[in-house]
């Protein structure tokens, strides 16, 4: 049977989902990299180590060595991809790689190592910085003796990674030396920063021709900075343009040159080249690990409706590792452009273009958001029929409150009352977010009260934010299961106890199994909402399918349903996804989840609908779905034992009944 550790581990590791904003400390002073006819001059903390990082005028700075390098690292850059792909420009989205053959959901279309990687400052302690392995569950990590931040899995992987580190890590120690509070991960710069100086040392070490200087043929959105000193991208510009000059340990403008640029613009350039194609690096169930850049895989544009996904399944060899994959899926023409998504397309329209327009700078036309007139309401938007038809409405909105049904044509009367509870279900999104790590009770608390109000407003389980709220508060739920090995005893904190108004500090039988079903609850209505809204075989899907599947394998500390023998064959659990998730006003529903022989068939059933997802979403063939698809595998087989000793024993328990007299 399976434990909750990798699970629980996972929502550990759940803390940011794109690119990450660093902090710099309060003496920094916030300076506009963009602003015209200002002069904007950028401060570091330490006065001996003080450079002036003249800003201005970055839109109208001539080209630089480093943007004409760009030129020479194109071709480079282009011969790096596969025989099977090609790049090409078009007007709409510059350049982007198309398919020369047909490709069909689950091939593996670009397989690198990342260019440069670096974990979050969270992940140092217990990840490999080198092929960002887990630390084993028996053993430690080794500490690098110099920084005394990075860990390894052993000499082999720091030999590796020491090309990369050998500059960072004085740099590492300079940054903690002169950091206010010089412990723990804040003093540490964060993995952009991290990222950034790791590419830089490399092109001071081997030079404007290297590889390392194709980044330099990447897209910048340089020209494109607000305006606005207090706008996001301007503000992260600034921040990771100081804090990149700080961590190099320049005192001079004149010292730029040795990485290849030789004013401002071309060091805001490089951040923005950064914050266009970096990658957030995630670990086999999607968690997310810290961020990358690999030239050629940024090449692909993107669509909220993809026909590609780039993951990191773990299925090189350790020197591979992180391997980076684009995987289809969906099937591929030959000649068609592989758009993968860059956002999480679970969020509604609206949201995604913004997200798009100030990370990415452009707007979005793909089919979801520039939907024909004709295409069915997207159902990140819509509530079912109020006259429950079975069909559905659009959600209402501030704009457009008067919504019908799309099949019987129902005007949805009580409006006000399905905005407020979407505009409740935000807010209470938002402050559990916020709240998750620091107080995750409270989180639950906020996530398990608006879910049934959003529900009984008629939203639909994939609709936002009901979805959002879904999906965090499995997490959640799933974080706060007691322990299934019998070797650890858990006792309640007592903010645990006072939520959950239990009143010993030992959790019971029935407690456990009333957290362990309402986890179950959870993440059926969380992988119901991702199934409804993403195509078949896309990783989320899989892995909260194989989420699913591996809590119903979990042993019950207290069957609540125990069958009677005799119905172990006949009985016919509902599936995964169950109906009255899907439809609240179905309300004649078996009792969800099953118990005993029941639950253990509807495990099987999950797993292997969750393997044959992941081997689509972490790759066939030889991937065999990635970790997380033979992880389910095993467990899969496992369980496939186990019901089979059920079945026998019960057709040993009937063979030997008493024969009734005819
Ligand atoms: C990671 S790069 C992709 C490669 C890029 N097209 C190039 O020429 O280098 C991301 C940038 O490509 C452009 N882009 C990507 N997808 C797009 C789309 N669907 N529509 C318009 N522009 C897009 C945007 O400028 C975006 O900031």
């Amino acid at each position: 049977m399976s434990d909750f550790a990798s699970l629980k581990k996972v929502r550990q590791t759940r803390q940011r989902t794109s690119f990450p904003k660093i902090e710099l400390p309060a003496s920094h002073e916030m300076t506009n990299p963009n602003v015209v006819g200002e002069t904007s001059v950028g401060r570091l903390p330490d006065e001996s180590t003080k450079m002036q990082v003249d800003f201005e005028p970055l839109a109208a700075a001539p080209p630089s060595s480093a943007q004409a390098a760009s030129t020479l690292n194109t071709e480079g850059l282009y011969t790096s991809l596969p025989p099977a792909l090609e790049v090409r420009t078009s007007d709409t989205d510059g350049r982007g790689v198309y398919s020369k053959y047909f490709r069909k959901p689950g091939d593996v279309l670009l397989s690198v190592k990342p260019h440069i990687a670096a974990l979050s400052n969270e992940h140092l302690e217990d990840y490999c910085s080198s092929c960002f392995a887990p630390k084993p569950s028996n053993g430690s990590l080794r500490r690098c003796t110099g920084c005394k931040v990075l860990h390894y899995c052993d000499a082999k992987c720091q030999n590796v990674d020491w090309a990369f580190h050998r500059h960072e890590c004085a740099a590492i120690q300079k940054w903690i030396s002169s950091s206010s509070e010089n412990s723990g991960p804040a003093s540490i710069p964060g993995d952009a920063i991290r990222c950034l100086g790791r590419i830089s040392w490399r092109k001071q070490k081997l030079g404007q021709d290297s590889v390392w200087a194709k980044i330099d043929a990447l897209q910048s959105h340089r020209t494109s900075i607000s305006k606005d000193p207090n706008s996001y991208d301007s503000q992260t510009y600034t921040q990771l343009a100081h804090a990149i000059v700080r961590f190099l340990g320049l005192n001079s403008p004149q010292e730029l040159a040795e990485y290849g640029m030789h004013n401002a613009a071309d060091l805001v350039d490089l951040v923005s080249r950064f914050t266009t194609n970096t990658f957030t690096i995630t670990t086999p169930s999607l968690a997310p690990l810290g961020a990358c850049v690999s030239p050629c895989v940024a090449l692909l544009n993107h669509s909220c409706d993809p026909s590609a996904v780039v993951v990191f399944p773990r299925v090189g060899s350790k020197e591979e590792e992180p391997l980076m994959q684009v995987i289809a899926l969906k099937p591929i023409q030959p000649g068609e452009q592989i758009l993968t998504a860059y956002i999480d397309t679970t969020l509604p329209s609206e949201k995604r273009q913004r997200i798009l327009q100030d990370t990415y700078h452009f707007t979005c036309k793909c089919r979801l958001c520039s939907p024909p007139s004709h295409c069915p309401p997207d159902l990140r938007e819509v509530m079912w029929c109020p006259k429950k038809c079975g069909g559905m409405c659009p959600l209402p909105t501030e704009e457009n409150s008067l919504v019908r049904c799309n099949r019987c044509k129902a005007p949805v009367r009580d409006t006000d009352a399905v905005l407020d509870a979407v505009r409740v279900g935000e807010e209470a999104l938002n402050k559990a977010e916020a709240l998750q790590f620091s107080n995750p009770p409270k989180a639950i608390q906020l996530t398990t009260n608006l879910i049934p109000i959003l529900v009984s407003a008629g939203a639909v389980p994939s609709s936002y934010p009901l979805l959002a709220l879904s999906r965090l508060n499995a997490s959640l739920l799933i974080a706060r299961l007691p322990s299934t090995d019998p070797n650890v005893e858990e006792v309640l904190s007592p903010e645990v106890q006072s939520s959950a108004g239990f009143s010993e500090s030992k959790i019971t039988p029935d407690q456990a199994q009333e957290a362990l079903d309402d986890a179950i609850r959870a993440a059926t209505r969380a992988s119901t909402g991702l199934t409804q809204i993403l195509v078949n075989g896309h990783p989320m899907r899989g892995i909260a399918l194989a989420e699913l599947g591996k809590l119903l394998a979990v042993d019950e500390p207290k069957p609540t349903h125990l069958q009677e023998a005799g119905s172990l064959l006949s009985s016919q659990p509902p599936a995964a996804g169950t109906p009255f998730i899907l439809n609240p006003r179905i309300k004649s529903s078996p009792p969800y989840p099953p118990s005993g022989p029941a639950r253990l068939k509807l495990a099987y059933e999950t797993l292997i609908r969750a393997r044959q997802e992941l081997m689509i979403g972490f790759g066939s063939g030889k991937n065999e779905g990635g970790q997380a698809g033979k992880q389910v595998r095993q467990l899969a087989v496992d369980i496939e034992k186990e019901l089979m000793v059920w079945k026998d024993g019960l057709k040993m328990a009937l063979q030997d009944q008493p024969r009734v007299a005819k």
